[in-house]
């Protein structure tokens, strides 16, 4: 008899590590005839964002129904298979373990879990997977369609480089290059700029493209020790990313506040420590420890670059700086663009002009001459050309009114801004 024990880590667990790293079980099991069969069922509302159209049209969460509880006997290739599903108490949570076991040899097995595997790539496929931590553990909480890397708008030459640096980066000989000169096989980047513009669109994309998983961490969930566990449990080839990495700690000393600094430094350090918060040196150790994937993309991103630590961004853990800034005039007509000409497989809205890509690229232009550069981002521009994608013509009619309610929006949020730092400091 052969058994595989799938949930709690174990050494069978170990064992069927490489056949399931894309495959989580219940994905998998789920799809099998015994499924339907089951007496007791665990019903599971679908991936958090994931929507279905019933009958009446209307979108709803789906649900998802897989064995619960028991054993569940069926017939794969002429063997006999039984699934096992037991809960068990750790503490105050519980954790369900899967058990598949079959009479005949591993092979049998090792077929069964790659025809699951295949099965989930497909259901994978063109998906990017991500990966959130709960409780310390890390959980697939979304499976999001693979965006292009050419719907993200940023310097072309940054881009360029960027993809090929990663290409190299992931081929099969590059490990063993990086071993034979003591290299440690890592790849840290950092996207800084303002807010919308882009970086996480980028990191996502650049998943996709290089088929990664992404393993999102919350810096201000984590302490020192769970980010060590979190970090340890990685496989050896995914995407690591860290948004907002300057809340690591408290606000770190800036250059030219030094030598003041490093006292400073010190005190916030143990203060970030003693509030169970991640301090950078963690972080630090965390990222360069033994415990640290090889293999691993980490993409840190900021909209404060000059707040950040030097030793966080030195180079070896971050191997280049990215700026995406706010829109400048190539980016706008790129944006304006991507909004109103054609896409393959677009289903024309009823309310929409069809118009030739000549005739959008003119209206390009004039959107483009009429937005001063740096001032909007790419998230701003892309929300009001997406409010009238109906019309290019009345996008760029209607651009100067945008533009003038956007500053008064955002200057009322400054005054709101400075009105609650004056009344939390003479609180
Ligand atoms: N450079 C860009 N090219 C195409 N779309 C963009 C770009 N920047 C922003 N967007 C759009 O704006 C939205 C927000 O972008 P995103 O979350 O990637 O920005 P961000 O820089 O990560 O923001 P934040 O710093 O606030 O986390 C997304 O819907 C994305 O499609």
């Amino acid at each position: 008899m052969t058994k595989v024990r799938l949930g709690l880590a174990s050494a069978s667990q170990t064992l069927c590590r490489s056949l399931l790293e894309r495959m989580p079980p219940r994905a998998s099991t789920a799809s099998q005839p015994f499924a339907h069969r089951a007496r007791s069922s665990l019903a599971r509302v679908g991936w958090r964002r994931s929507v279905v159209v019933d009958e009446d049209g209307m979108q709803k969460k789906p649900l998802h129904y897989s064995p619960w509880k028991g054993t569940f006997y069926f017939i794969y290739n002429k063997h006999l298979f039984w699934f096992r599903s037991v809960e068990k108490e750790l503490g105050i949570r519980t954790e369900e373990v899967v058990t598949v076991s079959c009479f005949g040899s591993p092979t049998t097995l090792k077929l069964f879990f790659n025809d699951c595997r295949g099965a989930y790539l497909k259901l994978t496929k063109n998906k990017t997977t991500i990966f959130e931590h709960r409780n310390g553990k890390w959980k697939r909480t979304n499976l999001k369609s693979t965006r292009p890397v050419s719907t993200v708008v940023m310097n072309e030459g940054d881009k360029e480089g960027l993809l090929q640096d990663i290409e190299s980066f992931l081929e099969p000989k590059a490990p063993t290059w990086h071993s034979n000169r003591g290299i440690p096989y890592r790849k840290g980047y950092l996207l800084y700029g303002p807010p919308g513009t882009g970086k996480s669109s980028l990191c996502l994309s650049l998943a996709g493209r290089f088929d990664l998983d992404v393993y999102i961490l919350n810096i201000s969930a984590v302490d020192g020790h769970s980010l060590g566990a979190l970090l340890a449990e990685l496989p050896s080839r995914c995407l690591l990313l860290l948004e907002d990495v300057d809340a690591v700690g408290v606000a770190q000393p800036r250059q030219g506040e030094m030598d003041i600094g490093q006292a400073k430094e010190d005190a916030t350090q143990s203060q970030a420590r003693s509030q169970g918060k991640l301090s950078l040196s963690d972080l630090l150790n965390t990222l360069d420890g033994v415990s640290a994937q090889e293999g691993r993309l980490l993409m840190m991103t900021t909209n404060h670059l000059d707040h950040l630590d030097r030793a966080l961004i030195r180079a070896g853990r971050v191997d280049k700086k990215i700026e995406l800034p706010n829109a400048d005039k190539d980016m706008m007509f790129q944006l304006f663009c991507m909004i109103f000409k054609r896409a393959e497989g677009d289903i024309l809205d009823p309310k929409q002009l069809a118009q030739d890509d000549e005739t959008v690229e003119g209206f390009a232009r004039e959107f483009a001459a009429e937005v001063p550069e740096r001032e909007f981002s790419p998230a701003e521009i892309q929300s009001y050309l997406v409010e009238h994608r109906g019309s290019a013509r009345v996008a760029v009619e209607k651009v100067q009114e945008w533009m003038d309610r956007t500053r008064a929006e955002r200057s009322k949020m400054v005054r709101a801004d400075s009105f609650m730092e004056v009344s939390q400091s003479t609180a």
